[in-house]
C-alpha cells in the first residue's frame, strides 16, 4: 500500500458490466473481463478482490477463469483477497482453509472474507492456516449494507455487541504482531457511528465506496484514529471506467489521489 497506493479494486464481473464493455454473459466475456482488469491494474494496486459468485455463477468453466485469475494478479505483484466470505463449523472450515488457505491449493489467495455467523470461534482453523501459509483473512464485523446493523450491533450475552466480540477475538490474536496482524476485519465506510473498538492491531477492509455512496470522507468519520490501518474497496466504481484500460488506470489514479488527500 506504501508503494502503490491504499486502494483496493474488486473483481465483480456482474452481468450489467459485461454487457457495458460489450461482452457476452458468458464464460469468455468473464474471462475477457478479468484479463483487462489484471492487465491493466495487477501491477499498478495494491490489492485485487475477486468476488468469487461472479466466476461461479458459471460452474467449473468460471472457477476456472478465477484460478488464473488469481495466479496472474500475484504475478504481476498484487496482493490477491478472494471474497467468498466463507463460514461453518470448525471441522468443514478446516476443508475451506484447505481449499484457499494452502499455499498448494489452486485458489490459494494472499488473504479471504470470512463470515463469523457460526461464532467467531469456528473460524480457528482458518485463522491457524492463515497463520501457518502466511496469508490473511478478514472477517465480517460491521457489513455495509443496510441490513447488517441489526445483527451485528445485537448484545451478546455478555453484554458486547457481536460485531464488538468479533474485534475482540481479532485483537487477541493480533496482539503480538508488529506493524499490524493478519486477522482483519471488513467494517464498512457506510455504516453509523461503529461505536466499537476497530483498534484491533490489523488491517481493516472498507468496502462501500462509490456504488454504495460512501466517500473518502466517511473513512475518517466512521475510522477515526486508526484510519492509517484501512484498506478502502472499491468495484463497480472503477469498474465503470472500463474497458479501456487506461479508463481503468486513470480512475484508480483520481480514486489514490482522492484518497490520499481525505486520508492525509
Ligand atoms: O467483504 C466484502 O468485500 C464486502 C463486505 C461488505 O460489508 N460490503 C461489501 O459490499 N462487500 C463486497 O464489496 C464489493 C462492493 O462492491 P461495490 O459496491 O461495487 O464497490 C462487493 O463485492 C461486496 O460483496
Amino acid at each position: 500500500m506504501d508503494a502503490r497506493g491504499p486502494l483496493c479494486v474488486g473483481i465483480d464481473p456482474h452481468p450489467e458490466l459485461l454487457a457495458d464493455w460489450g461482452l457476452g454473459d458468458d464464460v469468455a466475456g468473464l474471462e475477457r473481463f478479468c484479463g483487462t482488469v489484471v492487465g491493466a491494474l495487477a501491477d499498478q494496486v495494491a490489492v485485487l478482490k475477486p468476488q468469487s459468485a461472479f466466476f461461479e455463477r458459471f460452474g467449473w468453466r468460471g472457477v476456472a477463469v478465477l484460478e488464473r485469475t488469481v495466479a496472474e494478479a500475484r504475478g504481476a505483484g498484487a496482493l490477491v483477497l478472494l471474497d467468498v466470505k466463507r463460514g461453518d463449523i470448525g471441522s468443514t472450515m478446516a476443508a475451506y482453509a484447505g481449499a484457499y488457505l494452502d499455499p498448494a491449493a489452486p485458489l490459494f489467495a494472499d488473504a479471504v472474507t470470512l463470515s463469523p455467523y457460526l461464532g467467531v470461534g469456528s473460524l480457528a482453523p482458518a485463522l491457524d492456516a492463515a497463520r501457518a501459509a502466511g496469508a490473511g483473512v478478514f472477517v465480517l464485523a460491521l457489513t455495509s449494507n443496510p441490513e447488517g446493523a441489526a445483527v451485528q450491533r445485537a448484545q451478546t450475552a455478555d453484554g458486547r455487541t457481536v460485531a464488538g466480540a468479533v474485534l475482540d477475538e481479532l485483537s487477541r490474536r493480533n496482539a503480538e504482531a508488529a506493524p499490524l496482524g493478519s486477522f482483519g476485519a471488513v467494517v464498512g465506510a457506510t455504516v453509523d457511528d461503529p461505536v466499537d473498538s476497530l483498534a484491533i492491531n490489523g488491517p481493516l477492509l472498507a468496502p462501500g465506496l462509490g456504488a454504495q455512496g460512501a466517500t473518502p470522507a466517511d473513512l475518517v468519520r466512521v475510522f477515526g484514529g486508526v484510519v492509517g490501518n484501512v484498506l478502502p474497496s472499491v468495484s463497480r466504481d472503477v469498474l465503470r471506467a472500463g474497458p479501456s484500460p487506461e479508463g481503468l488506470r486513470a480512475a484508480v489514479r483520481d480514486r489514490t489521489t482522492a484518497l490520499r488527500k481525505a486520508l492525509g
